[in-house]
């Protein structure tokens, strides 16, 4: 049962719902002290608690901060709800790495803002109070081996951490992603009304204790031959490549692949839609599949490159991983 009265995990990371303009003119910067403190507006009668694990512009976040994140929230006791704020750069990775590797018996929610807290009509303190809310709601809850997962809030949009994606730099709803929100949280005149539109399901967890895999990620483009492709696969465990359409590239790369004893995961550059291997010429998604590169499904590149980060981290063999990308065991 959740603590009475409900108690919230706030935990700061940065982000530019974190930051000030800095006044000698150098651009927007974390602060050392979060604008937004422990005080959530709307949520008086909630005992928060605040943590800073660390406070970082989200693009010098790193897969090891979130293992940091991951076992601070496994951590904790007797908390009711959890709310992360993070910057949106990369905020839709930390919500996938916790996806895969974090089980906790209550609701974790991540949000940030586009606007910094000087600007006229900025963004955080709203998305602050919604994602606590979704955090505290009942209908979050998760149950062990169930539930919905680490949930990304923003805009009042309810977002699955596999499927979120940053979907505009500067616009304040700048989160989406195919096939979108997975509930809604509104303002209505009686407190917040939340729903959801599909139920929690069954979650698979990949938690090494430590992320000692490298992998790297290769973007295809028309004219690609291949360039970086053999530094790439010397330096890494593992290669991702954002390729074209459902999966495909140009012809050659499919020696370098038929040729790599390294997994090479499939994604594609296109904002939405699964990995298939149906065409045949060279280079195409089935030429691929058959010199042992394994589709990506409909996880982009990055998130792709988490779960074969975890995965080899693990120590996994390449069938291991293939199965747990076809079979959409993430
Ligand atoms: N809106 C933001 O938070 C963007 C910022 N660059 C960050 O990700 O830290």
């Amino acid at each position: 049962m959740p603590p009475t009265p409900a108690r919230l995990a706030l935990i700061h990371t940065g982000g530019t719902i974190a930051s000030r303009p800095d006044p000698g003119g150098a651009g927007l910067t974390p602060q050392q002290a979060p604008q937004l403190t422990e005080h959530v507006p709307g949520l008086e009668d909630v005992q928060v608690q605040t943590y800073q694990p660390f406070n970082l512009p989200s693009p010098h976040v790193t897969p090891a901060h979130m293992l940091e994140l991951a076992r601070l929230i496994g951590g904790l006791e007797d908390v009711s709800g959890a709310v992360i704020t993070h910057g949106t750069d990369t905020l839709e990775e930390t919500a996938f790495f916790l996806h895969l590797t974090l089980l906790c018996p209550f609701p974790v929610v991540l949000t940030g803002s586009m606007r910094h807290a000087a600007e006229l009509s900025g963004d955080g303190p709203g998305n602050l109070r919604d994602a606590a809310q979704v955090a505290l709601h009942p209908a979050s809850r998760a149950t062990y081996g169930t539930g919905r997962g680490p949930l990304v809030v923003f805009g009042g949009d309810i977002f699955d951490a596999r499927t979120v994606t940053k979907v505009h730099t500067s616009a304040v709803d700048a989160f989406g992603g195919y096939p979108g929100p997975i509930g809604r949280i509104d303002q209505g005149a009686g407190g917040p009304a939340l729903r959801y539109f599909a139920g929690p399901e069954v979650r698979h967890l990949y938690a090494p204790p430590e992320l000692k895999a490298k992998v790297e990620v290769l973007y295809a483009y028309a004219g690609w031959q291949g360039e970086g492709f053999a530094e790439a696969e010397a330096r890494a465990d593992g290669l991702v490549i954002a390729a074209l359409g459902t999966g495909n590239l140009p012809a050659e790369l499919l020696p370098l692949i038929e040729a790599t004893h390294k997994p090479v995961v499939i994604a594609t550059r296109t904002h939405a839609g699964p990995i298939l291997p149906v065409y045949g010429y060279a280079g195409g998604g089935a030429t691929l599949r058959r010199a042992g590169a394994i589709p990506a499904s409909f996880l982009n590149a990055h998130k792709a490159r988490l779960l074969l980060l975890l995965l080899l981290s693990l120590g996994l063999e390449q069938s291991e991983v293939r199965r747990v990308f076809e079979d959409g065991l993430f």
